[in-house]
């Protein structure tokens, strides 16, 4: 493990943060129509900016993840570039630290690589049985701390982590899969194994995101990102029970612990027909983040309560601009419709943003939401 050089863990977290100039996102989130879309996006830290190639081609990604001064760097690259644009920034790490914290080794080669994934849960009593969510994970609340200052309250901080269906997959399936049938067999073949592990999971992501509020984090985002995998009757069994466990229990211990209450985003890639949605709006999240494989028109029935985040295909950022300014035309159209109620909505693409997109290309997917997410911008 690299020692972070900057981070002292008996260092006490100082919250006496610049005040915030842009809460767009935060009123979005709870609900609001604002006078134009926040908007953010997935991945905005990451290999399609040169800035951030170059602090690659110097140090390993879990590296970056552990120093907290690099973290913070590459964090705040995408902020300082489209300054005035971009109205969150998100912290540099991975959802793959959790496992980490449970005792899994992870490589990042460049996709994620586990040497030993679990393959039947007797490799359960691999697992460390009580993580100590701050030993393990103290240097991304460290990063979270030296960030929010580093950002000198220009736009608000979100802080993340993955869900536990999406970690269990990888953590069984020891890296990326097309079908997922070693995860699949865990679902069926040890569904009250598979199902206690999601939950003890589910009690480190609360302690995580917990801690995150504690270090800084003013919105919080749970990625479940293989959610779409799964039929929407084993997303209910499965997948919704630890979602709903870490929106509960996040916000009792928000409260108890006196730290803000900050919003919640639940990013449930490809869960977003109706079906899925109306589930997942049982779960106690402000936000539902969509993919672009749906028009929010036809989900708003769905989830008539909650605000909603997304959904420009990311791949029409290789579009060129007029793809980019078509897209998202059509995307504010659709999220503002007039006869649609007002409610908060956060632009963004509706996954990461991938490796290859022009940096000024993104500026101008930016600057057309700007444009056309005022709602007289529209016809
Ligand atoms: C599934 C998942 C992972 N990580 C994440 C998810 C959920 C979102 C999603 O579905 O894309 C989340 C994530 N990963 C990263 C962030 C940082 C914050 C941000 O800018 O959004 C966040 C929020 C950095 C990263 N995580 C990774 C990179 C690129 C690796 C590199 O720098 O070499 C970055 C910038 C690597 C990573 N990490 C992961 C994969 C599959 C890969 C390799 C393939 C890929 O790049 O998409 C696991």
């Amino acid at each position: 493990m690299v020692e972070p050089p900057d981070w002292n863990p008996e260092e006490p977290l100082s919250n006496a943060f610049p005040p915030l100039k842009n809460d767009l996102i935060l009123r979005a989130a709870r609900g609001e129509e604002t006078e134009r879309a926040p908007v953010w996006v997935m991945r905005q830290a990451g290999r399609y900016l040169p800035e951030f190639r170059a602090v690659r081609a110097e140090h390993e990604f879990f590296e970056i993840c552990r120093t907290p001064s690099l973290a913070c760097e590459v964090t705040l690259q995408p902020i300082r570039r489209y300054l005035g644009l971009v109205d969150a920034a998100i912290i540099f790490s991975d959802i793959l630290v959790v496992p980490q914290a449970m005792g899994m080794k992870v490589l990042m080669n460049p996709a994620p690589f586990f040497p030993a994934p679990l393959d039947t849960p007797a490799d359960i009593a691999r697992l460390r049985e009580d993580v100590d969510v701050r030993k393990e994970l103290g240097y991304v609340f460290a990063a979270i701390t030296r960030t929010r200052h580093g950002l000198r309250g220009e736009v608000p901080l979100i802080g993340f982590c993955g869900a536990p269906w999406t970690l269990l997959a990888y953590m069984v399936e020891g890296g990326g899969s097309k079908t997922l049938q070693k995860a699949k067999t865990w679902l069926f073949r040890y569904p009250r194994e598979s199902k206690a592990l999601l939950a003890r999971i589910a009690n480190i992501c609360v302690d995580f995101l917990v801690g995150q509020v504690d270090a800084g984090a003013q919105l919080l985002q749970v990625f479940d990102s293989w959610a779409g995998e799964l039929s929407p009757d084993d997303f209910a069994e499965f997948a919704l029970p630890p979602l709903r466990q870490i929106a509960t229990s996040v916000r009792a211990r928000l409260a108890e612990d006196r730290l803000p209450a900050v919003p919640l985003i639940l990013f449930a890639k490809g869960a977003n027909t109706p079906v899925y949605l109306s589930a997942a709006a049982t779960a106690d999240y402000d936000v539902l983040g969509l993919d672009w494989c749906v028009r929010p028109a036809d989900v708003r029935t769905a989830a008539p309560n909650k605000a909603l985040q997304g959904n420009l295909d990311p791949s029409r950022l290789y579009g060129g601009r007029e793809a980019i300014e078509d897209g998202v035309r059509r995307m504010c159209a659709t999220f503002r419709a007039r006869d649609s109620p007002p409610k908060g909505w956060i632009a963004n693409l509706g996954h990461g943003i991938t490796p290859g997109v022009d940096p000024n290309d993104l500026r101008w997917f930016f600057e057309c939401v700007h444009k056309y997410s005022v709602r007289s911008a529209l016809p």
